[in-house]
């Protein structure tokens, strides 16, 4: 049998140990692909540096040459160019591609599904949304034939191993993030994962997925960690929440006031009762839950990060990538038909916890309830503990709303805060998973 040839673009934290499970499950790779699998180069920055278990005559530069004399591509690089470049020439070659970019798919994936299709050959990124956990596969064909209506989880694995250190062991915030670099969970530039880049480009890719329609990664809404403080964490602790990031797509109805179908898609912090399921999702873990109409409510849970894990996922892609160049056939294209547009923030019902430093005289929380009464937002929850003693004592006061659209929410905030017995809005966080 004519071996399959496969290109490794990059040798890092995932593909260093995709050409070791290349190597080390050789013969079952060859016998659930009905052919050989033959790692034929692997292109790095730096062929002359000493690589542990890689055979050094495999190592080159010319990326470009390597993409042409291969069946399948594997990408492992990240970023956006060299690599969208030479995924094209990998797809005007007639190669299947392989990626775990999903920073690449959220903001050039149209035009490499359509490369992908002219050619007649796959693209398959099992790797890019929550690493090993399959999660594309099932999205795009498992659930072919239902409605999701919609997905919430943990996509992140740097921020959910940084929060949940914060709440586990008071770990500071940079001595978190710089854990989860040495461990291989953080993007070359931590900035994304930290920020919410990484985890708005998972979110763009899961909504065009769910939702049957393009949704790019500038579409989404995007709140990082950065912000979150200790306090948030022990106010969380309080509530009897944990603070995770979460990345929420939603197919919203026509509205009664005339606003359009759509979908809306959020990455952003958010109180989650330590009672819901996501609140156990510990470290570099990532759990998505993905709610359909005829299938009710899915959770798909597992590593979300490592290089390990991921290169699994990256190796279950190119047998199936390699199976069709074997036995014919393709894999599923990009399925966009339905084109629903991206709605903004005012289309997003949610609830907020808010806390305020307030000066400790009458009349002071009624101001603070008008304020919200104003935007009709309802009002669950109010704690109120003075602060200090003698003629400088002031008081925290902690609200929880009922469900309300976030713009009335994030405008009522903004009202609160040029209030002058509002001392201070010390933190703004939705609550959400309940
Ligand atoms: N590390 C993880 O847990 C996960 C990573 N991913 C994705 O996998 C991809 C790779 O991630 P990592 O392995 O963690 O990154 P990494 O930074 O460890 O590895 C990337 C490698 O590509 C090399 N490189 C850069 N430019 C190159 C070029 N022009 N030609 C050849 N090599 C080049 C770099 O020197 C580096 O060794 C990224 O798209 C990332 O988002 C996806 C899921 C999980
Ligand atoms: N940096 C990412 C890696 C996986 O996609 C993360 O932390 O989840
Ligand atoms: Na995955």
């Amino acid at each position: 049998m004519e071996p399959v040839r496969v290109a490794l673009l990059g040798c890092g934290v995932v593909g260093s140990e995709v050409a070791r499970l290349l190597r080390e499950q050789h013969d079952d790779l060859a016998a659930r692909v009905g052919a050989p699998l033959e790692l034929v180069g692997i292109a790095v920055r730096r062929p002359e540096r000493e690589r542990p278990g890689v055979d050094p005559s495999l190592l080159t530069a010319d990326a470009e040459d390597l993409v042409r004399r291969a069946d399948v591509v594997v990408e492992v690089v990240g970023g956006i160019e060299p690599v969208r470049s030479l995924l094209h020439e990998a797809f005007r070659h007639g190669a299947g591609v392989v990626t775990a970019n999903k920073m690449l798919l959220a903001e050039h994936g149209p035009e490499l599904f359509e490369a992908a299709r002219a050619a007649d050959v796959d693209l398959y990124y099992e790797a890019a949304v929550a690493g090993a956990i399959p999660l594309i596969r099932p999205l795009r064909e498992s659930l072919a034939g239902d409605r999701v209506r919609r997905f919430l989880g943990i996509v992140n694995g740097t921020t959910n191993y940084v929060l949940d250190q914060m709440d586990t062991t008071g770990a500071g915030f940079a001595d978190a993030v710089e854990r989860a670099q040495a461990l291989g969970y953080a993007e070359a530039d931590p900035t994304a994962d930290v920020e919410g880049y990484d985890a708005a480009s998972k979110a763009a890719i899961l909504a065009s997925l769910a939702f049957h329609t393009r949704v790019p990664g500038d579409a989404v809404h995007r709140e990082g960690i950065t912000g979150v403080t200790a306090a948030d964490v022990a106010a969380a602790a309080r509530l009897g929440c944990v603070v995770k990031l979460l990345a929420i797509g939603e197919r919203v109805p026509a509205g009664a006031d005339g606003g359009p179908e759509g979908v809306t898609v959020r990455v952003h912090p958010a109180f989650v009762p330590r009672s819901h399921p996501l609140a156990g999702v510990r470290g570099p873990f990532n759990a998505v839950f993905v709610e359909a109409e005829a299938a009710g409510e899915l959770m798909f849970y597992g590593p979300g990060a490592g290089g390990t894990p991921t290169a699994g996922a990256v190796l279950g892609d190119v047998v199936a990538v390699a199976r069709h160049r074997v036995h014919g056939g393709r894999g599923p294209g990009e399925s966009a038909y339905a084109d629903l547009p991206a709605l903004p923030m005012s289309r997003v019902l949610t609830r907020y916890h808010v806390r305020l430093e307030v000066a400790d005289r009458p009349g002071v929380l009624a101001r603070v309830a008008d304020a919200f009464a104003a935007h009709g937002v309802s009002i669950e929850q109010v704690r109120q503990q003075a602060v200090g003693e003698g003629p400088d004592r002031t008081a925290e006061l902690v609200v929880v709303t009922h469900v309300a659209p976030d713009t009335s929410l994030s405008e009522t905030v903004e009202d609160l805060a040029h209030l002058d017995a509002v001392l201070d809005v010390t933190s703004v966080m939705r609550v959400e998973g309940e």
